[in-house]
């Protein structure tokens, strides 16, 4: 029998203060969407109104050889229009990426109070959190995942406190995305015309989480989403989606009539990449951070697990010195990454809003 939530006070507080999530919440029997999970109309998702990104993934092996400017004009080129690319030869092992996404599967399937020992507050590490769906109590609508996100310090931390059901392989995950992030960084900032040397990259990248999503069945996907438009904050995002798809990207252009958000497929083997605020902001806006959203199915969960990068909290960032000059002017101020996280984490998802807080108007 499935409990009656009478009231969006306990709904609220079964999904989200006692650590239930939406897989706690279908687990119990509901059958409908609860009213505090349904969307404004302009922000339902019709598969429709989309089409597939037919671009080509981007083979990261010929990066170290005679068609390094080729790759390198194609990571660029991807980094100016779209924001997102797929990658493929990018030196995580196969096996490694079905081991992330079968750990996922293995912990969202952990009894709720299990998860549960992760919530804020109570978590053994600031740094582990478990929750659902983004800031629930800023949220009108919530969206319909659960997650749980991992900030590395320290190898020995991770492997104390992260989930044993996915710890070896998170750590593992983020270590070897780590470096394939600083070869594309380093490719990207390179076309800036800016000169960094290793540290400087680094600290572009310098705080690295590991986050896994899980999206239960829905079963009123029409009503709902999985993620809300947004942008993610950090540098480079990678992303290892599974194949139920439904990962979709805003494309930029210049008619805002003529919006077309463009479905990210499942591609086997690929990792997904993104640019993220903090590398819009450093190239003045040359860089685009893909405004991205994430649709729910009514077939089967879907798991996704990215890592995001970004400079470390006590950094400051505002565009290159270099690039102003070329561009004759600064479309961001200079801000410190931790101010710019605060608000970021503050605030429900709301498209590229998040960018507003650097901007010069
Ligand atoms: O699940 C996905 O495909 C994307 C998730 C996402 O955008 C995020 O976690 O920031
Ligand atoms: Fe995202």
């Amino acid at each position: 029998m499935a409990p009656s939530f009478n009231c969006s006070n306990s709904l609220y507080d079964f999904v989200v203060r006692d650590g239930n999530g939406v897989k706690g919440l279908i687990d119990s029997g509901v059958s409908e969407v609860p009213e505090r999970y349904i969307q404004p109309l302009q922000e339902r998702m019709n598969k429709k109104d989309s089409r597939t990104c037919d671009a080509p993934p981007i083979d990261l092996s010929k990066l170290n050889g005679s068609e390094h400017e080729k790759v390198v004009g194609e990571i660029v080129g991807a980094a100016e229009t779209l924001g997102f690319f797929q990658v493929v030869n990018h030196g995580l092992p196969l096996e490694l990426l079905e081991s992330l996404k079968d750990a996922a599967h293995t912990f969202f399937s952990l009894p709720p109070e299990n998860k549960a020992v992760y919530c804020t507050g109570v978590s053994p590490c600031p740094r582990v959190k478990y929750g659902t769906s983004f800031v629930p109590e800023k949220e009108r609508a919530l969206e319909w995942k659960d997650y749980i996100s991992m900030v590395y310090s320290s190898d020995e931390e991770a492997l104390q406190y992260w989930p044993h059901q996915c710890k070896e392989v998170a750590l593992e995950y983020l270590k070897l995305s780590t470096k394939m992030v600083k070869d594309i960084v380093e490719a990207l900032i390179g076309k800036l015309g800016v000169a960094l040397d290793d540290s400087k990259i680094e600290g572009l990248i310098g705080m690295k989480m590991v986050n896994m999503n899980y999206y239960p069945a829905c079963p009123n996907p029409e009503l709902t989403v999985g993620v809300g438009r947004h942008s993610d904050m950090g540098a480079i995002t990678v992303l290892l989606q599974d194949g139920i798809g439904g990962l979709y990207v805003k494309e930029e252009v210049n008619d805002p009539a003529n919006v077309e958000w463009l479905e990210i497929p499942p591609i086997p083997g690929a990792l997904v990449i993104n640019i993220g605020d903090t590398l819009q902001i450093l190239s003045n806006g040359k860089y685009k951070s893909a405004e991205h959203r994430v649709r729910t199915t009514s077939r089967q969960s879907r798991v996704s697990v990215p890592v995001f990068t970004m400079p470390i909290a006590t950094e400051r960032i505002g565009p290159f010195p270099e690039v102003v000059k070329k561009d004759g002017l600064a479309r961001y101020r200079e801000v410190v990454l931790q101010d710019y996280m605060n608000n970021f984490f503050g605030n429900a998802h709301a498209g590229k809003k998040s960018l507003d807080f650097a901007r010069i108007n």
